[in-house]
């Protein structure tokens, strides 16, 4: 699949906020190809009146003085459009980059299993800097190039209409296989920026897990794999550049026979005394003009196809559909108080890539206002796609999922995830101070808020101690944290948003007796006055909840008390034993 260049046609909805640029870059352009085009006629004077034996020495000066007049409107109006030009493609690429990045990271998680990453960031980066170079420079430059074209072909006819009928048919020899040329240009760069794309990718991912690279010594294995796709974006790349010097090599050799034929026949009608010297200067500038907007609009056209293609792939991205039907008229469930209702009905779902396995099968439950509920089961029974399913990151293929007396497909998106918030296995600490990761939960909460918050999920102690206390400085290039620390700030961070419904994911990893007392004290604050849905790992979480389910294989196999199921000795009893070293 080639772009074309209507793909382009995708950024009218960017370029209509800023008509007005448009309008005022349009007339300068028009304005400057125009003072252009009386550069060759004030020549002529000049030539004709001023350098003839008989004029005066105040027509020369006259003539020198008209030609500086339009060099000066030229440098003016030049300047102007490459201004507002420029300014217009700073502007619209900012739009661009915002608008796509806005609605990929409203995408559901089918989507990035599908799309890598770093093929998102090279659409980001390298196709908007793409439509950046055409919106901020190639564009307007064809544009002027197209006006000066199409006067030096007026002034032409009318200057010079025999010379002007040779130089057409000889351009039409040579738009032909221009074109055709073209369109090779434009299939190779669709390619060439593909495999760029591709080699982002694989360079991100490895960025990602650059501590597990190292630990298993793959850096030469990986280094190998990335120079093998720079290989493949290579030689895309050499192919398009072989196409692009063919390209643009023709229409230099063709536009140079265009203006030496040109200069020939003038000097021709100058020795038979058919046309003046003047003339021959005007006739030999339009020509030079015509020819030259020729090679510039040659060279515009392979960016124009270029950018065309970029834009085609971020108009793709930014017209990618979430997969989640989302409600025409959402409804608006009363906010519970002490906690969220749960109902699960014959909830059924499949991943889209594995049709024939059921993560989650028929699974029916209740699960009170306040309540607690530990979820267990084996590795790969389901428990996370249960919470995904309930954060809407998924719709089950049948059955329904009720929350506070409202089906969640029937709820807006935003609305619903306001009424959970999920403390997952291994935290995620973004770059920036301590208050600013806890105030994720509600970017509006005040300071006191941000450390009661702290305060109930035991963190406050550990805080105080960093080198700049709730300042401190977190993440990448800051303080890193222990893991049972980050834990305590996504608890806070979930704390401070106040759900009625607390998703928590126990961390499997075992943290040290003094850190596992701390979090698991804050957990029991966290859940205090809500409900809760745990995937559970440890014994005291089990022993502690109101309610547990058992899945295996996506279903809900047992369900009830610790004391009650364990002494059914099923399942459960036989996974405490294991999982929670719970032996009766
Ligand atoms: N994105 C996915 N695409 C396809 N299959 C998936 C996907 N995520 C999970 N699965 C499959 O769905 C099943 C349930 O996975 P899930 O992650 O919910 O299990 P889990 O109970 O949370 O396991 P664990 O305790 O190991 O985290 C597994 O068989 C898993 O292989």
């Amino acid at each position: 699949m080639s772009a074309s260049p209507q793909s382009l046609t995708g950024l009218a909805p960017f370029l209509k906020p800023y008509r007005w640029a448009l309008v005022l870059a349009g007339l300068f352009l028009l304005l400057a190809a125009g003072t252009t085009l009386a550069f060759p006629w004030v020549l002529r004077q000049l030539i004709d009146q001023g350098l003839s034996t008989g004029a005066t020495a105040d027509q020369l000066s006259g003539n020198f003085l008209q030609l500086f007049g339009v060099a000066a409107a030229l440098a003016v109006f030049s300047s102007g459009r490459y201004y507002t030009v420029s300014w217009l493609g700073e502007r619209i690429t900012g739009d661009l980059r915002n608008a796509v990045y806005g609605h990929v990271l409203k995408q559901s998680p089918a989507f990035f299993e599908t799309t890598q990453s770093g093929e998102v960031l090279s659409r980001l980066t390298n196709d908007t800097t793409l439509v950046q170079t055409v919106v901020g420079s190639s564009f307007s430059m064809g544009l002027r190039n197209l006006v000066m074209g199409a006067g030096a072909l007026v002034m032409l006819v009318w200057t010079n209409p025999v010379l002007m009928l040779q130089v057409v048919v000889v351009l039409a020899a040579v738009i032909f296989p221009s074109v055709y040329l073209g369109r090779r240009v434009r299939r190779l760069s669709r390619a060439n920026q593909d495999r760029v794309a591709d080699s982002s990718a694989i360079a991100s991912e490895v960025l990602n897990a650059i501590s597990v690279v190292q630990s298993y010594t793959a850096e030469g294995r990986e280094t190998r794999r990335f120079i093998d796709s720079t290989a493949r974006a290579l030689g895309t790349a050499l192919g398009r550049i072989r196409a692009r010097a063919v390209l643009v090599g023709f229409i230099i050799m063709a536009s140079s026979a265009v203006l030496l034929w040109g200069l020939y026949m003038g000097t021709l009608a100058v020795r038979a005394g058919t046309s003046t010297a003047g003339q021959l200067g005007e006739t030999v500038f339009y020509v030079i003009l015509l020819a030259s907007a020729f090679a510039v609009l040659g060279e515009v056209y392979g960016d124009l196809l270029r950018a065309a293609g970029a834009t085609e792939r971020l108009m793709e991205l930014l017209h990618t559909e979430s997969n989640l039907k989302i409600a025409a008229q959402p409804q608006q469930a009363p906010w519970p108080q002490g906690g969220s209702s749960l109902q699960l009905e014959s909830v059924r779902f499949h991943y889209p890539s594995r049709p024939d396995t059921w993560a989650l099968d028929q699974l029916t439950g209740q699960i009170h206002p306040g309540q607690t509920v530990a979820v267990v089961g084996p590795s790969g029974a389901g428990k996370t796609t249960l919470f995904d399913l309930l954060m809407r990151f998924h719709d089950p293929q049948s059955g329904r999922i009720v929350l506070d007396g409202l089906p969640i497909d029937q709820m807006d998106l935003h609305d619903l995830r306001e009424r959970m918030a999920i403390v997952p296995q291994d935290p995620v600490i973004f770059s920036g101070t301590v208050i600013e990761n806890i105030r994720y939960g509600r970017p509006d909460a005040s300071l006191d808020d941000v450390h009661a918050a702290a305060e109930a999920a035991y963190a406050q102690e550990f805080i105080r101690e960093l080198p700049e206390g709730f300042d401190t400085y977190l993440g990448d290039r800051g303080v890193r944290l222990s893991g049972g620390q980050r834990q305590r700030i996504a608890i806070a961070r979930a704390i401070l948003k106040n759900p009625p419904l607390l998703l928590l994911d126990e961390a499997t990893s075992a943290l040290d007796a003094q850190s596992e007392k701390m979090v698991q004290a804050a957990l029991d604050k966290a859940m205090v006055g809500r409900t809760t849905l745990v995937i559970a790992h440890r014994l005291a979480t089990v022993q502690r909840a109101d309610v547990i389910w058992v899945l295996e294989r996506g279903r809900l196999m047992e369900q009830g008390a610790h004391a009650e199921l364990q002494a059914k000795g099923g399942l459960y009893a036989s996974l405490a034993a294991l999982q929670f070293n719970a032996v009766v």
